[in-house]
């Protein structure tokens, strides 16, 4: 599975912390994963939108299967990341929110913020995140209403 992930200089820190921890949580749950780090590459200030931009579009060009974008509150990037048709963006601060994200609405960008949430609970975060499957039935007509919004039809 591939994963795309960047940040801006706000979750910069954490978002090596993730590249560091993330095939040991994926292969916990049977996935190997190919990460694809879109940067940002120091704590020089950038801009958030340029990099949730960057990992939204290597999803929804199938560069990558999902998507993690970190910055300081984890709100600028996942708004960024959902402008982009397609794209799921689901900030999480829980592991509840984020096995919902996948359950409940085919996720497929994992936000976070890094000033908010800490490395530990982070990492359970993304372990929850990706060891969670989209359960269709009711949920999926809801997720094709969404696609309906980006005027997308049901692909995407
Ligand atoms: O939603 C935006 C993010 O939290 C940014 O990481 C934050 O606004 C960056 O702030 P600053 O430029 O003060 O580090």
């Amino acid at each position: 599975m591939k994963i795309a992930i960047g940040s801006d200089h706000g979750g910069f820190r954490l978002k090596e912390e993730i590249r560091g921890f993330l095939a040991e949580e994926m292969e916990l749950a049977g996935v190997k994963p190919e990460v694809i780090d879109m940067g940002t590459f120091s704590e020089d200030s950038v801009d958030y939108p340029e990099f949730g931009v960057k990992v939204a579009k290597a999803v929804v060009d199938r560069e990558a299967d999902f998507g993690i974008v970190v910055c300081g509150t984890g709100i600028g990037i996942s708004i960024a990341a959902n402008k982009v048709p397609g794209i799921r963006a689901a900030l999480c601060g829980d592991t509840f929110s984020a096995r919902m994200a996948r359950e409940h609405n085919d996720a497929n960008v994992l936000a976070l913020g890094a000033r908010v949430t800490g490395p530990g609970l982070a990492r359970d975060i993304v372990a929850a995140f990706f060891s969670s499957a989209f359960a269709g039935g009711r949920h999926a007509r809801r997720v094709d209403m969404l696609r309906a919004i980006e005027g997308q039809g049901t692909q995407g």
